[in-house]
C-alpha cells in the first residue's frame, strides 16, 4: 500500500486500475443525449443529396439574367413550380425560370437561383431585378459526404451531434454500456431523509450526492445502503451486490477505531493507497475488494463530494473510454484571500464569475467557509480553486480552478 500520495500520483495510480469497458447497447436516438459513442460512424448518405436552392424565388440560367436592375428588369417566361421535396420534372430552357422554395432540388439547366424579393410576376411572366447567382444554391454534399465518419468512438453525445447522427440516417446508435458503480454508505448516525432525526443523527447526504456526480459523469448508481458501523454487514451488503464496474463507499476511511472500510481492505482485499495529500478528502482510500475497484470517499460531506469529482469522475471517463477531459481548468483572478493548506494542495470551493477584462477570462471568489462539514458551500459552489502546497492567495493573484458545473 502507498500513502500520502500527491493528488496527479493517486489519480495515476488510480488510472492504472481502469479497464474501458468493451460491452456496447444499441438506444434509439432520443435515449441517446449525453451517452458515450461505442463506434465511429460514417454518414450514410450525401447531404444534401444534390443541388438545392438556399432561398425562395426563381431558378433560370445566370447567362439569361445578367444585367437586371430595377430601372431595367429581365423578364422569364414562368414554366412551373418545385416545392421542397418535390422535383422539377422538366429542363429549364433559355429564357426561362421555375419558382422554387427553400431546400428544392435545383431544376435541370438552371444554374443560379435570385431571391424573390428581387422579382415581381406578371402573369406567367418573371421580372427579375438582379441577375441570379449561383452563391444561393448549396452545392451537393456541403454538409455530409457519403462513407466520411463524422462522429467518432468515445465522443459524448451532444444536442448536436444527435442531430448529427440523424441527418446521416441513423435511428439507433451504439453506445457503450453505463459503467454500474455500487454505492455504499456506513456509519450509525447516517439516517435518510424523511426519517425522525435522533440525537447526534445526520440526514444522508452523500447518497444524493455522489449518486448525482455518478449519473452526471455517465455512470448508472446501484444503491447498496447503508452498512452501520459492523464489519459483517459491511460484507453481506457487498457479497449482495451483483457485477459492478466500480464500488465507491463514503464514510470509514480515517483514523478512527470505527472505520472500518479500511480495515477490511487491509485485512480481506487489496489497498493501493491511502491518504492523499490534499484538502479536503485526506483520507481517501483506494483498493479493491473482489476484483472490483473500490474507491473509498471521506465521510464529510464535502470531502465525498470533492474526491468523487477529482478522482472517481476521471476513473468513470476512462471506463467509458470518453474522448473529452473530466473537468475544465482555467485561471481566474481571486477576489478574496485563499487560505494554504500547509504541505497538501488545497481544493477551496468558489464561485467563478466570467469577467473578460480580468487575466484568465474569469473572477473567483471563496464560498466563505471552508469546514468539510459545510455542504452549503457545495451547493453555492461552481468551482475548486487549486492552492498549491505551502502557498496562499491573496486578493488578486491569479489562481487555477477546476470548473464544477457544465453550465459555466
Ligand atoms: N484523528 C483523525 N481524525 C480524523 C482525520 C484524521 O486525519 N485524524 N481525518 C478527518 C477527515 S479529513 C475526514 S474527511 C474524516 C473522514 O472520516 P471517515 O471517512 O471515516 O468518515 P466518518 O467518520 O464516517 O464521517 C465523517 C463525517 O461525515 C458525516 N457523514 C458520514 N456519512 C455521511 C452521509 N452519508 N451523509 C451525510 N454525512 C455523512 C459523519 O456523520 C461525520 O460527521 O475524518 C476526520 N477525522
Ligand atoms: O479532508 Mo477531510 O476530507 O477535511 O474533511
Amino acid at each position: 500500500m502507498r500513502q500520502n500520495l500527491t493528488p496527479d500520483e493517486a489519480l495515476e495510480l488510480l488510472l492504472t486500475h481502469a479497464e474501458p469497458i468493451t460491452e456496447l447497447e444499441t438506444v434509439p436516438l432520443e435515449a441517446a443525449l449525453g451517452r458515450v459513442l461505442g463506434a465511429d460512424l460514417a454518414s450514410q448518405v450525401d447531404h444534401p443529396d444534390c443541388d438545392n436552392t438556399a432561398v425562395d424565388g426563381y431558378a433560370a440560367r445566370a447567362a439569361d439574367t445578367q444585367g437586371a436592375t430595377r430601372e431595367r428588369p429581365v423578364r422569364l417566361r414562368l414554366i412551373g413550380e418545385a416545392p421542397a421535396g418535390r422535383p422539377f420534372p422538366a429542363r429549364v430552357g433559355p429564357g426561362e425560370a421555375v419558382a422554387v422554395y427553400t431546400g428544392a432540388p435545383l431544376p435541370e439547366g438552371a444554374d443560379a437561383v435570385v431571391r424573390v424579393e428581387e422579382t415581381a410576376r406578371d402573369g406567367d411572366t418573371v421580372l427579375l431585378f438582379a441577375p441570379a447567382s449561383p452563391k444561393d444554391i448549396r452545392p451537393r454534399a456541403e454538409d455530409l459526404e457519403q462513407g466520411q465518419v463524422y462522429l467518432r468512438k468515445g465522443e459524448v453525445l451532444s444536442p448536436g451531434k444527435v442531430g448529427l447522427a440523424a441527418a446521416m440516417g441513423y435511428p439507433r446508435l451504439p453506445v457503450v454500456r453505463r459503467p454500474r458503480v455500487g454505492l455504499l454508505v456506513t456509519g450509525d448516525e447516517v439516517v435518510e431523509p424523511g426519517e425522525a432525526l435522533p440525537y447526534g443523527g445526520v440526514y444522508n447526504a452523500n447518497r444524493y450526492s455522489v449518486g448525482a456526480l455518478v449519473r452526471e459523469a455517465g455512470g448508472e448508481v446501484v444503491y447498496l445502503g447503508k452498512a452501520g458501523d459492523d464489519r459483517e454487514a459491511l460484507k453481506a451488503r457487498l457479497a449482495a451486490a451483483g457485477p459492478l464496474d466500480l464500488l465507491l463507499t463514503s464514510g470509514g476511511v480515517s483514523m478512527g477505531a470505527y472505520d472500518l472500510v479500511r480495515r477490511l481492505l487491509e485485512e480481506e482485499g487489496r489497498v493501493h493507497f491511502w491518504r492523499v495529500s490534499i484538502r479536503p478528502g485526506g483520507p481517501l482510500l483506494f483498493g479493491e475488494w473482489r476484483g472490483v475497484p473500490l474507491l473509498g470517499l471521506p465521510g464529510n460531506p464535502v470531502s465525498s463530494m470533492v474526491t468523487f469529482f477529482l478522482f472517481g469522475r476521471p476513473f468513470l471517463f476512462r471506463l467509458l473510454g470518453r474522448v473529452d477531459a473530466p473537468y475544465r481548468r482555467v485561471r481566474a483572478v481571486a477576489e478574496t484571500p485563499f487560505k494554504d493548506a500547509g504541505a497538501r494542495t488545497a481544493f477551496w470551493r468558489g464561485v467563478l464569475e466570467y469577467a473578460p477584462e480580468a487575466p484568465g477570462g474569469f473572477r473567483v471568489r471563496s464560498v466563505g467557509n471552508q469546514s468539510s462539514g459545510v455542504l452549503r458551500s457545495m451547493s453555492e459552489a461552481n468551482a475548486l480553486v487549486v492552492v498549491p502546497p505551502g502557498r496562499r492567495v491573496g486578493v488578486g493573484e491569479v489562481v487555477e480552478a477546476i470548473v464544477l458545473r457544465p453550465e459555466l
